[in-house]
């Protein structure tokens, strides 16, 4: 989703255990097995990586949060009452912070971590399903493919230094593997085409022989690239048809064919 550009709450971080949230709100988790489920989002702001087609482009290329204390994190959820819990961001295991909240929160519900994989949590960290969504080469902006949420204006001045930070870690193996065989997960990729394939498929390799578990391919989702229902209509099908072919499980984005990019979807 084009997130949240504005927030009504503290930019100065408050004492104690905080975090720079750009949006908090309940829905549908609209991606990867738990699709359907109602749950309560929490969506950090800042991110170790630079996606062009970065659905949260205020959380990543130019982000925007307000600080809030764990605690009223916390609160926050239990005021909306959910089962399931998702955080996500940008990249929510870049802030410390993030683990505690998940201590704080394992004990009353389901935890989903969306993460892009770079980043393993401390050991003892409660999630419940570790959705991680390894970046593929073509998520690399170039000036062919420049920040998807620039909107036809010039692409941030840091564009062409984060390309290559992008592209250098991208993927760590290790971390995939120890994320897959301490937690419940799912590899969730985001599908520009065919192209994507043998990448995904020498990735997926990769990640069985350095990890200790089975890494089945009902766990492995294919999820078709696109920020808004026309995107979408362009990329669904032929993702899906891959996904059958490959034997690779496919996802929609069901917050995106419901709500289209509104902000709190
Ligand atoms: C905004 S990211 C936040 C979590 C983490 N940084 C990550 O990338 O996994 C949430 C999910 O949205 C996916 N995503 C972001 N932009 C997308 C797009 N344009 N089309 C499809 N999926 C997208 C990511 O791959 C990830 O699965
Ligand atoms: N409804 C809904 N489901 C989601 N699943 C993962 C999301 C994310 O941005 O991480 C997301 C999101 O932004 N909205
Ligand atoms: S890793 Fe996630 S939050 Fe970061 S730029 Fe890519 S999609 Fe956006
Ligand atoms: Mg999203």
């Amino acid at each position: 989703m084009p997130v949240t550009s504005e927030v009504d709450r503290p930019e100065t971080a408050p004492d104690g255990p905080a975090l720079p949230v750009n949006e908090l709100f309940a829905s549908l988790q609209g991606e990867g097995v738990l699709a359907g489920v109602p749950s309560t989002f929490v969506r950090t702001s800042g991110c170790n990586l630079r996606c062009w087609f970065c659905d949260s482009y205020h959380t990543s290329w130019e982000p925007t949060h307000a600080w809030m204390a764990v605690d009223d994190v916390v609160a926050a959820v239990a005021e909306r009452d959910p089962d399931h819990v998702v955080l996500t961001g940008g990249e929510p295991t870049i802030h410390e912070e993030s683990f505690e909240l998940l201590r704080r929160l394992g004990d009353d519900y389901h935890l989903t971590v969306e993460t892009n994989g770079t980043v393993v949590p401390p050991e003892g960290t409660p999630v419940d399903l570790a959705s991680i969504s390894p970046k593929l080469a073509s998520s690399t902006p170039t000036a062919e493919r420049p920040p998807a949420g620039a909107d036809g204006e010039a692409p941030p001045a840091d564009s062409g230094e984060w390309a290559a930070r992008h592209e250098a870690n991208r993927i760590d193996i290790d971390a995939l593997a120890t994320l897959v065989e301490r937690y419940e997960s799912q590899l969730k990729f985001v599908v520009t085409g065919r192209e994507d394939m043998a990448e995904i498929v020498d990735l997926v390799e990769r990640v069985r022989e350095a990890a200790s578990v089975a890494v089945p391919d009902e766990e492995v989702l294919l999820m078709p690239e696109g920020q808004t229902r026309d995107q979408l209509a362009d990329t669904r099908t032929a993702v899906a048809e891959l996904a059958a072919e490959y034997g690779f499980r496919y996802t929609p984005r069901i917050h995106v064919d419901l709500w289209n990019d509104a902000p709190e979807t």
